[in-house]
């Protein structure tokens, strides 16, 4: 396997990997690339042809609106059966705008599947027990079932604090040290499952990836993404190495897993060198890098080098479109887990 090819002809610095696999893509379906506009909506639709035709891509989107539609069955059933209606509060402190952008697509997410969506906007200045009182607040509201508090934090606040003060009952982002705790011992079950990794192994279950006796690794090792991802690939019977800063050829120890899932923020880290061949790959990343021909002046890629990986692999979750909707999905799962739970309702 000539490996050295796939440096040679990276674009993974230069072009925007989706369209120019766009291009690709209507090459081999022999529609001349001239009469293309690259909306989104038309992206991912020619995602989806892609997907049929060689299984390439993941199509987080798609699954995430598949996921929603269930979901909102499930909300209006619930509301009919009990009149109870799931409700999410999300705290947000400060104004970063990448995290007041998360937060309104989670709002309009909940909006979209019919849960009821809280917001508490606290100033940066704000102290720890102000925040607190939110959550105590939020604790004790029978008509809140699931807490979210939006990381990261301002830094003059004890992350550890404020994420312990979330009734684990209500912890639907699955934070809390006692949920992480059950998540990592055999036999125990935490209330809820963090949303990436949750998202990255519905994605694997969805595309009929088998885990069991797999070897997978794990790129990073955050507490709200690598380390869960690696306990619930162990959990699904794959074996995990986690693979972080430190390890000693990263590259080796990857290239001989089955299923990749990276988490470490890195723009195009991954090379296609890093990919065993029919490899899948899941690419939890979602990092903005410049890109002039944008509006905005940036695009998002992930940790993966797309361009070599979709040549290498059996199996791609693209960025945007892949793990981020998943994420937002998994969060209205659990949501409506936690408000079934209280309510007894199955
Ligand atoms: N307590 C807490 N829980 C979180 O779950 C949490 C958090 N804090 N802090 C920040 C991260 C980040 N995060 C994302 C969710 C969805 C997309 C997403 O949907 N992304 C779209 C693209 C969005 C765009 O185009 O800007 C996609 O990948 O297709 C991204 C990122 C949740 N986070």
């Amino acid at each position: 396997m000539a490996s050295s090819l796939f440096f040679t002809h990276s674009h993974c610095y230069s072009s925007s990997s989706t369209s120019s696999f766009v291009f690709r893509i209507h090459r081999q379906l022999g529609v001349t690339p001239t009469s293309l506009r690259f909306s989104s909506s038309y992206v991912a639709s020619v995602a989806a042809m892609a997907m049929d035709s060689s299984a390439k891509v993941i199509d987080g989107k798609a699954v995430a609106k598949q996921i929603r539609d269930e979901i909102t069955a499930e909300v209006s059933r619930m509301r009919e059966a009990t009149g109870v209606i799931p409700g999410l509060a999300v705290i947000l402190v400060g104004d970063r705008k990448d995290s007041a952008t998360y937060v309104r697509n989670k709002k309009k997410a909940c909006e979209s599947v019919g849960i009821n969506s809280l917001e508490a906007n606290l100033p940066e200045d704000s102290t720890e027990e102000e925040v607190l009182n939110y959550i105590s607040g939020y604790n004790d509201d029978p008509s809140v079932h699931g807490i979210l508090v939006q990381l990261p934090l301002p830094s003059h606040m004890n992350e550890q604090s404020i994420l312990n003060a979330v009734r684990i009952e209500k912890d639907v982002d699955g934070f809390h040290p006692l949920n992480i705790g059950r998540l990592a011992m055999r036999g125990r079950d935490p209330l809820f499952v963090p949303c990436t990794p949750k998202g990255c192994i519905e994605l694997l279950h969805r595309y009929n990836v088998s885990v069991k006796g797999k070897r997978a690794v794990v790129i990073g090792r955050s507490n709200i993404v690598g380390m869960p991802a690696a306990l619930l690939l162990q959990r699904e019977d794959a074996t995990v190495s986690i693979v972080h800063s430190r390890t000693s050829n990263p590259e080796e120890i990857t290239r001989q897993a089955d299923i990749i899932i990276s988490a470490v923020g890195k723009p195009n880290m991954v090379r296609g060198s890093w990919i065993k061949p029919g490899a899948v790959i899941i690419d939890v990343g979602i990092n903005p890098v410049e890109d002039p021909n944008s509006s905005r002046g940036y695009k998002l890629v992930g940790d993966v080098c797309y361009e070599e990986a979709i040549k290498v692999a059996s199996a791609v979750t693209p960025v945007p479109g892949g793990v981020g909707p998943m994420t937002i999905a998994m969060l209205l799962q659990n949501t409506l887990i936690s408000a079934k739970r209280v309510h007894n309702f199955e």
